[in-house]
This record gives structure tokens, C-alpha cells and sequence, in this order.
């Protein structure tokens, strides 16, 4: 990445999303790999469908972040998290940087739930991709009247439609912020193989329904640009994400996210 880094050109066009292929080398992947690997398996939390690594400390339930040092191979080599700051993402943020990642790993068939990041973290989120592809669905609470949502409490309908869908490539970063951290959710199918809608639609197997992506434009690597082309089926491997966001260390007062503006918002 030059010193000079202009987000403009990765943006997706009307989203405040932002996605970066080649963000970090193959080199740099397979070392990132390996140390995931190699970590302790008492490290790993296991989840009902997935498990995951907390770097940067653990969150209390009162949302009071118990900071530690991020392990050097996100933090020196390589330099992740620098890289990261480089982009202007976190320009806005408490500290300037994120402070905080969570490891997801995903076995082909797992995936995540719709969900939001909450208010725990300044409204910005960096995920960088490891070993696999993945689709990347942007998702909507269903519109509901004031009557109904004061008479249904907290719950609220999720609209399943993805309003958004990304492809993200191994070695990218997506940055997700304003309006698609604050008020829409996120998630990834729990499937095993993706197929991708490309120029020619008309060619495309029927077996599966095609995604339609929002960067198709964007994509760079060779393999999964031709899959695509040809209408083939994209089967996923094991994926490692690395989710980079900044905490804002005590627990969140629930004005905080209002306050904070997209630090895209008015460029
Ligand atoms: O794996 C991903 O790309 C998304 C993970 C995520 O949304 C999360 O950890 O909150
Ligand atoms: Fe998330």
C-alpha cells in the first residue's frame, strides 16, 4: 500500500462501504494462517456454529474493554493495524486506529447471523479476509409503524433480502460505516458454494440462484474472476477474518454512535 491512500477508489458507488482487494500479500496471508494455527486451543471460544479469537482483551458484560496488547503478527508484522489506520477509516475514532479484533473462522457450510456490531465500538468496522472467498450480505429491519414496534418491545423483523451483497476475495478488506454500521445489519449464508451472477446472465447453470455482487468491478483475483465468467460454482474453504474496529475502552453511552459522523460523511 502506497503512503498515499485514496479511499475514493474503492468505494462502492451510493454505500458506505468500501471494499480493498489485495490488501495484504500472499506471503503475509500464509504467515497470518499459520499463527492462527498455532495458537493454544484454550485460546479459541467455540461458538454454535463457528469459533472465534478476541485480540485487544475481552469485553466485560457491562462493555468495559480489560485492554491487552494486540499480538505482533496484526500489529508489526505485518502491520496490519498501521495499514489500516493509513486508509483513513479510523480518522474520527477515540483512538485513531482499531484497538480491538475479533478472529472469526468459518468451516465451508458455517456462516454468521445477520447481526449489528453495537455501540460498544466507534462506528467503523475493517475486516480483512484469510484462506477462502465469502459472500458479504448487508441486511434491513423491516419497516414497522411506531404502533407496532412500541407494541412488539425490542424485537424487530429482519427484512432476508441482503439490500447489498459483496464478494470478499482472500487478502481483502471490507470497511463497512455510517448508515451500513448504524442501522443496517451484517451476515454471511451458512452454504458451501457461491454462485456469482456475471455480465451473462443468460449462461448461468439454473441449479442455484446467482448472487448479484456489488463489486464485481473491483475483484482481482484471477481464479475467482474466470470462475465467475465461466458461471462456475465458487466452493469455499476454510475462511479467517479478522474484524478491526475501535473500542471505546469504558462502557458505551448510548449517544456516543449518534454523535459520531461517517468520517466519508460531506468528502
Ligand atoms: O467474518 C466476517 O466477515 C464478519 C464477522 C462479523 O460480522 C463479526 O465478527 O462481527
Ligand atoms: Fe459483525
Amino acid at each position: 500500500m502506497g503512503a498515499v491512500f485514496d479511499l475514493s477508489n474503492y468505494r462502492i458507488s451510493g454505500h458506505d462501504t468500501f471494499y480493498i482487494p489485495n490488501f495484504i500479500t500472499c506471503e503475509e496471508e500464509l504467515y497470518l494462517i499459520r499463527k492462527v494455527n498455532e495458537t493454544p486451543q484454550h485460546k479459541w471460544k467455540k461458538l454454535a456454529n463457528r469459533r472465534l479469537q478476541i485480540w485487544g482483551g475481552e469485553i466485560t458484560p457491562k462493555g468495559v474493554l480489560l485492554a491487552e496488547p494486540l499480538p505482533a503478527f496484526i500489529d508489526n508484522y505485518p502491520d496490519i493495524i498501521s495499514r489500516i489506520k493509513a486508509t483513513g477509516a479510523f480518522a474520527d475514532s477515540p483512538h485513531g486506529m482499531p484497538n480491538h479484533v475479533i478472529l472469526n473462522e468459518y468451516l465451508p457450510g458455517q456462516g454468521i447471523m445477520p447481526h449489528e456490531d453495537g455501540p460498544r465500538y466507534h462506528p467503523v468496522v475493517a475486516t480483512v479476509s484469510l484462506g477462502s472467498h465469502s459472500v458479504f450480505n448487508y441486511y434491513q429491519y423491516e419497516q414497522e409503524d411506531a404502533i407496532t414496534t412500541v407494541s412488539r418491545g425490542e424485537g424487530r423483523t429482519i427484512n432476508m433480502n441482503p439490500t447489498l451483497s459483496l464478494l470478499l476475495e482472500p487478502r481483502s478488506l471490507v470497511i463497512s460505516c455510517g448508515d451500513k454500521y448504524t442501522s443496517h445489519l451484517h451476515g454471511i449464508q451458512a452454504v458451501q458454494e457461491d454462485l456469482i451472477s456475471s455480465e451473462n446472465p443468460e449462461e448461468m447453470l439454473p441449479k442455484i440462484i446467482p448472487v448479484r455482487i456489488a463489486n464485481l468491478e473491483l475483484l482481482q483475483d484471477e481464479g475467482i474472476k474466470s470462475s465467475i465468467e465461466r458461471g462456475e460454482i465458487l466452493r469455499r474453504s476454510v475462511r479467517y477474518s479478522l474484524t478491526c474496529r475501535d473500542h471505546f475502552g469504558k462502557a458505551a453511552d448510548s449517544r456516543t454512535v449518534n454523535r459520531c459522523s461517517c468520517f466519508w460523511s460531506g468528502k
